[in-house]
């Protein structure tokens, strides 16, 4: 097992735990993306899933917001993607400039061959995603302390979602097809892929990652019902095994975080799983959302709508103002970032001044 330098600062992994803090960690989802003139130029010509199979470039990537926001964050994520649990699989995924991900040859049903392959097939997460553990432990080498690493992989409805659609879709016929059609073969897949999630994870942790994410980005596409029927038991299915597969690996259990998208009706429900900590949206009214997690001992990360970052100062400190005041004070329970990733032509100063809002207001 790979040995790091010691942690400088540690003061997020404190909040995940739940512990009570100084002030507020913060970061924000896709903090290394499109928004960062210095992304374009070490991206240069690669393909993006180029940039995820290197370690090299994917450690220079996820370290580029931690150089330019020094001081001010106090959380990393690993540069890489969902969707290589699906490649892992053994479906191509490419990356489309401008347009997303794309699988040219999607999941058309349960009766077709390429189902029962992928079901029948074992995967070894180990040595198909060999790239994402170096790249984290290269990455937990260059961060030398200064902030904790997130790893991180998709959520199995969401996996399911960009298999069987092929890409990003706003009608979700495809995947609406499998799951009301054909439940029982969903649910089978959904199963395979919450046993590779809570692998892939483990693995993650071995190599370096000291918290970890689940992003269900597609929560919010089904109703109450359906998410208790196709995804709240995967993603439970993750948090109750990943701990025990750490144990049983000889690993220290880290933190976990769920964050469903668009699942506002679910927060009861993802407060009694066994994540620690709580990703919120920005549908959610950050004191709403604090008063039922805090009752349920957990801690919320989120939750600003990522567009007021295009709205200028006095919207930013607007809505920075809330959140402290509806999280508690910062002291307890909440680690600051956005209510989703952070989106193309922000000017990373508006960012800056996100970031050091929440450390005056929240009495720093
Ligand atoms: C749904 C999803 C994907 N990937 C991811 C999710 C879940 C989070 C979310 O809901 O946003 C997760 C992800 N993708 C990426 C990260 C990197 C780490 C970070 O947060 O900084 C993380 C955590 C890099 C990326 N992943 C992608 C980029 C942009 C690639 C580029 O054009 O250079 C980055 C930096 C591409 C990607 N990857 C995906 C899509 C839909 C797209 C295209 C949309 C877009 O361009 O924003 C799938």
């Amino acid at each position: 097992m790979p040995e790091f330098p010691p942690m400088k600062n540690d003061l997020l992994l404190r909040a995940a735990r739940g512990e009570k803090v100084e002030r507020p960690p913060m970061w924000v989802m896709r903090q290394a993306g499109r928004y960062l003139p210095e992304y374009h130029e070490a991206k240069g010509s690669h393909d993006f899933f180029e940039c995820c199979r290197s370690p090299e470039i994917a450690s220079t990537l996820t370290l580029q917001p931690i150089d330019r926001y020094a001081g001010l964050i106090d959380g990393s994520i690993i540069f890489s993607d969902i969707l290589v649990i699906p490649q892992a699989m053994g479906m191509e995924v490419i990356m489309v400039d401008k347009k997303g991900p794309h699988f040219p040859d999607p999941l058309m049903s349960p009766s077709d061959k390429q189902y029962h392959e992928i079901m029948e097939r074992d995967v070894d997460v180990k040595e198909a995603l060999d790239y994402v553990y170096k790249a984290i432990t290269m990455t937990r080498q260059k961060l030398d302390g200064r902030v904790p690493l997130y790893g991180f992989c998709g959520a199995p409805w969401t996996l399911l979602s960009y298999m069987v659609e092929g890409g990003g879709t706003k009608m979700f016929k495809q995947v609406k097809t499998w799951i009301f059609k054909y439940p029982e073969e969903s649910k089978k897949l959904l199963q395979k892929i919450a046993e590779l999630c809570v692998e892939y994870l483990a693995l993650q942790v071995v190599a370096g990652a000291q918290i970890i994410q689940v992003f269900d980005s597609w929560a919010g596409e089904l109703s109450p019902t359906s998410f208790k029927e196709f995804s709240l038991p995967y993603l439970n299915y993750i948090a109750d095994h990943l701990p025990n597969r750490l144990r049983e690996m000889g690993q220290e259990v880290v933190p976990m975080t769920v964050f469903a998208k668009g699942a506002w009706y679910a927060l009861d429900d993802l407060c009694d799983t066994a994540y620690n900590v709580i990703g919120l949206d920005w549908l959610h009214s950050p004191k709403e959302a604090y008063a039922i997690a805090q009752k349920k001992g957990k801690v919320v990360q989120g939750n600003a709508d990522p567009g007021v970052l295009y709205g200028g100062k006095e919207a930013i400190t607007a809505v920075v103002k809330e959140m402290v005041e509806g999280f508690g004070g910062g002291k307890q329970g909440w680690i600051a970032n956005l209510g989703h990733g952070i989106t193309p032509f922000v000017n990373p100063d508006d960012l800056k001044f996100f970031f050091e809002e929440i450390h005056r207001l929240s009495g720093r």
